[in-house]
């Protein structure tokens, strides 16, 4: 049998320790760079119920953030959140081999530029979650249900790295499908996040449902999506107006959710205001797009933001 790849997540929160569990699965070696949850990871591993069953696991080695790479691995993942503090590029510097495949499992518009622009010889692989999943305490997620992967090479095409992680995503048990066009599926995605993440936190932490059935609020997220397919179609990824009602009656269909900001808000984390939406607000303005409905939600978050002393 062929050795299997040797994958390091960096950042194994909710997203970083599900996906690493499924590589697991598949038969890699998994190793994880923690920060905040190093000595209970060390001491107790990586603790996952799922509804694929107890998907709990031993990394291979556990390192903390700053600590220097035994080894480099061949993929290594990076899943923290992307906020406007965190550095992701000198994050992943230490641990990038010669050989490394970069894969991002994040949430976001134009949030893998700065990291291909960084290790130019490194393939980059960019990976769209659809998954609900949670960290309820240190080294133990929840995983609630979902969990398909869309990826392809950034900035366009397929190459072997994308098929060989692609099929080890499958052979460990979830959905993984590649994509020619990730940047076209970034924005697919975000027709769906960039309405409903922010206006979760503006409603305080609101369900899918609440939103939609709320009076005006399916009219709300609707005004949203269209700004947002005026955006993609300025930046040359054109998107059907028919997804708009796909998107509703997806979400209509699904039990209420509380989407990744709004759990972020809740928990008073920092949310990815700037990666979600802020950068579609930032390419309209480049490319003149009114974008009213966007740009309200985006300065009402930064007021609630300048409120709470977080800017
Ligand atoms: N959760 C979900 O259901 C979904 C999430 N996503 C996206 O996936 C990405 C990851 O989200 P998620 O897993 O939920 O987030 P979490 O907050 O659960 O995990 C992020 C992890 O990154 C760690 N981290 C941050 N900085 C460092 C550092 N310097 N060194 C080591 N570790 C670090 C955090 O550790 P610490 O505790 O120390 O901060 C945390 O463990 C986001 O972009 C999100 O939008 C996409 C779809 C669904
Ligand atoms: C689409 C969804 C809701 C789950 O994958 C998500 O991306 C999030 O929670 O931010």
């Amino acid at each position: 049998m062929n050795k299997k790849p040797s994958i390091l997540i960096v950042g194994a929160g909710a997203i970083g320790s599900f996906y690493g569990a499924i590589l697991k699965k598949a038969g890699c070696s998994v190793s994880a760079v923690l920060r905040s949850d190093y000595n209970a990871v060390r001491a107790q591993g990586i603790r996952i119920t799922s509804p694929l069953g107890d998907l709990s696991y031993e990394p291979d080695h556990v390192y903390r953030d700053g600590d220097l790479p035994e080894e480099t691995p061949d993929f290594l993942i990076l899943c923290v959140k992307v906020l406007p503090g965190v550095d992701r590029v000198a994050l992943v510097a230490p641990w990038m081999g010669e050989k490394t495949r970069l894969v991002l499992i994040e949430n976001g518009l134009d949030i893998e530029k700065e990291l291909a622009d960084a290790y130019p010889q490194n393939p980059l692989i960019s990976c769209l979650a659809f998954i609900a999943a949670s960290r309820t305490e240190s080294g133990v997620v929840e995983h609630k249900a979902y969990g398909k992967l869309v990826m392809g090479r950034y900035p366009e095409g397929i190459d072997e790295g994308c098929r060989a992680l692609s099929q080890l995503f499958i052979e460990g048990g979830i959905k993984s499908d590649l994509t020619e066009r990730v940047v076209s599926e970034r924005w697919r995605k975000c027709l769906w996040n960039t309405p409903f993440n922010p206006l979760s936190v503006v409603a305080n932490g609101a369900d899918t449902l609440t939103m939609l059935d709320t009076t005006g609020g399916e009219e709300l997220v609707r005004a949203m999506m269209r700004e947002v397919i005026e955006v993609a179609a300025a930046e040359g990824y054109p998107m059907d107006e028919a997804l708009i009602d796909q998107n509703i009656d997806n979400t209509r269909k699904m039990p209420a959710y509380k989407n990744s900001m709004a759990l972020d808000y809740l928990n008073d984390r920092p949310i990815e205001r700037e990666a979600v939406l802020g950068n579609v607000v930032a390419l309209a303005k480049r490319h003149s797009v009114a974008v009213p409905h966007l740009n309200t939600v985006l300065v009402t978050l930064k007021m609630r933001a300048a409120l709470e002393g977080r800017e």
